[in-house]
């Protein structure tokens, strides 16, 4: 598969040749959940966390050694709009924090024993405004998700996806109501804090959008190109990686389900290696989690990006796994079965 794609059509060939999880290691991991030392199904949502990531992993008693959280940055034209509550210059003054490890995901990186890149991208060509026309180029939008692709170190054994981009829950929303129906009533939130006028400016902005690609947005790689934004086509081919390496991937907030939507929609199964690490305080993330049939494993009213709730979710994965691979059968510690 290739790691530089030159058109949406390498996209296409991509998403049509999904690897699939390897029916030995399930096998092998159920086989070995049940003889464990509780009484059936007692770890709840664990047991199924690590019977999933080791038939990912291809072993039926796996460990995670090489987590990664891979980080996209982008500006996006609409942010010109009055639809945040912070400047665009933020997107680049945060890029900085992250390499000097001042912001939230490197403390939540670092407290779950993940290695952090940062990728900026183009910080200094907004994405074009989406209510005047396509978001992106088609050459721009392939350049951000092979960017994005390769990002993925295939020696790592799991992926969080996190952005940060000024504007970008209005892109989000955009997509989501491109790709799921509705409105920007039923998908805009408060972002980084608006205030009523400008929800109500940003309610505007994804129907104007709609408005201007209606007819155009029955492609959900089109509905990237014109309605997304650099960070969210990295994260979607991020996600893809992650896929053909088969590295399973925790899903962050509202921005990152919105870029996996995209695959999803292109791909039924496309989302099979990932899941859902939180259901965040943006009001539309729960809706889009039930869009794409997932349950998020912790609800914490974060509303930051970066990544941070995905990264949170690493220490859940983490218990699973030790109680998975660590824990005496029946058998072994001579505890009679019920
Ligand atoms: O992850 C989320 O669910 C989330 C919800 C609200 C805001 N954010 C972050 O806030 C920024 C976008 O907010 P805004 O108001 O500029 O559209 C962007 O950097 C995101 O990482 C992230
Ligand atoms: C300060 C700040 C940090 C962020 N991290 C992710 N999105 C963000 C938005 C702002 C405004």
């Amino acid at each position: 598969m290739p790691v530089r794609f030159t058109d949406l059509a390498g996209i296409r060939a991509a998403l049509a040749d999904l690897p699939q999880p390897d029916a030995a290691a399930l096998a092998g991991a159920s086989a070995r959940n049940a003889q464990l030392t509780k009484p059936p199904a007692s770890l709840g949502r664990l047991e199924e966390l690590a019977i999933w990531y080791a038939g990912w992993r291809s072993e039926a008693r796996p460990a995670m050694r090489a987590p990664l959280v891979c980080l996209f940055a982008g500006n996006h034209g609409v942010a010109a709009r009055g639809v945040s509550a912070f400047p665009p210059e933020v997107t680049a003054q945060m890029v900085g924090n992250f390499e000097a490890g001042g912001a939230a995901i490197n403390q939540l990186a670092g407290a779950f024993g993940a290695r952090l890149s940062v990728t900026p991208l183009s910080l200094e060509s907004p994405t074009a405004d989406f209510t005047q026309g396509p978001a992106m180029s088609e050459a721009e939008v392939v350049e951000a998700f092979a960017t994005g692709w390769a990002a993925v170190d295939p020696a790592a054994d799991l992926l969080v996806t996190g952005e940060m981009g000024i504007g970008n829950t209005t892109a989000a929303a955009a997509l989501s109501a491109a790709l799921f129906g509705g409105g920007g009533e039923a998908w805009v939130g408060r972002g980084t804090g608006v205030d009523d006028a400008g929800l109500a400016r940003k309610r505007e902005v994804v129907d104007a959008g709609l408005a201007a690609h209606a007819g155009a947005l029955d492609d959900p790689l089109e509905v990237l190109r014109r309605l997304g934004g650099r960070e969210l086509a990295a994260m979607a081919g991020a996600i893809l990686a992650a896929r053909h390496h088969r590295i399973p991937v925790i899903l962050d907030g509202f921005i990152c389900c919105a870029s996996a939507a995209v695959l999803a929609k292109a791909a039924p199964g496309a989302l099979e290696h990932c899941v859902a690490g939180h259901s965040g305080a943006e009001a539309a993330h729960a809706r889009l989690l039930e869009a794409l049939g997932l349950t998020a494993l912790l609800d914490l009213e974060l509303r930051l990006g970066e990544g941070s709730g995905a990264a949170l979710a690493i220490g859940v994965l983490k218990g699973a796994l030790a109680c998975h691979s660590g824990m005496a059968t029946f058998a072994e510690a001579g505890v009679s079965a019920g």
